[in-house]
């Protein structure tokens, strides 16, 4: 699996007269195959799973994957992390299912054919066969999700960060996506609030007002979390 490493980085949006600090002097490596991030709201976990594609670049310290700085190297670090957003509509780009699935191969200078061989392979994956010419932006949620999951990962990342994406989901959704989640051979960040996502998870780490204060196996950092809301 990549080696992703977090070297005393510190991150402020705003630099002005009420600068806040929301992610403080983290530092952490993994090259587990499945990291869970969980912590309160506000506590720094987006802009956390951001720095990992270079997405947000850290005001202090160092973001690597796999050697590669998300400072000097964002579009190399982009090729091997795909990431998908809470909210799926903010990464649907195209008018219908199967261009929006394409759109990421053609940008890397796909033909025509293998472009739509690869489309096809990921519809069918993603139990979205039958919807190809169907406008993106009228699926379900869950149909979204899975769209946008299938548009990152038919490009094939070596990693993939999830932001939170079963939050706007019903059960049976969520637990589609999840499922899908399990069975990806790629190394998967996932944040979550959903804490039952977490289990055979290798490591999870637990942030608190931007600092990174527990990581450790799934029950342990659930067992800190839960006391930390206490
Ligand atoms: N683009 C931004 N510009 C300015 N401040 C931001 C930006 N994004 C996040 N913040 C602030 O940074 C802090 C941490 O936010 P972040 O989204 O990383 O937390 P989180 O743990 O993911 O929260 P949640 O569980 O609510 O999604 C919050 O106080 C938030 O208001």
């Amino acid at each position: 699996m990549p080696v992703i490493e977090i070297k005393d980085v510190s991150h402020v949006y705003d630099q002005g007269a009420a600068a806040r600090a929301v992610l403080r002097d983290v530092a952490v490596r993994f090259e587990e195959q499945r990291v869970g991030v969980i912590g309160a709201n506000g506590s720094g976990k987006s802009t956390f799973a951001r720095l990992l594609n270079g997405l947000v670049v850290p005001t202090q310290g160092r973001v690597r994957v796999d050697g590669l700085d998300t400072r000097s190297d964002g579009r190399g670090v982009r090729r091997r992390v795909g990431f998908c957003f809470t909210d799926p509509d903010a990464q649907i780009v195209m008018p219908t299912v199967a261009e929006d699935i394409g759109f990421g191969l053609r940008r890397r200078g796909w033909s025509r054919a293998e472009v739509a061989e690869r489309v096809a392979a990921a519809l069918a994956a993603y139990g979205l066969e039958g919807h190809a010419d169907h406008p993106a932006h009228l699926l379900s949620g869950g149909q979204k999700q899975l769209l946008a999951l299938a548009s990152v990962l038919v490009t094939e990342p070596a990693v993939l960060v999830m932001d939170e994406p079963t939050t706007l989901l019903d059960l049976r959704n969520a637990l589609r996506v999840a499922e899908v989640v399990a069975g990806l051979p790629q190394q998967v960040v996932l944040v979550t609030h959903h804490l039952e996502l977490l289990a055979g998870f290798d490591r999870v780490l637990v942030f608190d007002e931007g600092r990174l204060v527990a990581d450790d196996l799934p029950d342990a950092a659930v067992a800190y979390y839960r006391k930390l809301m206490a």
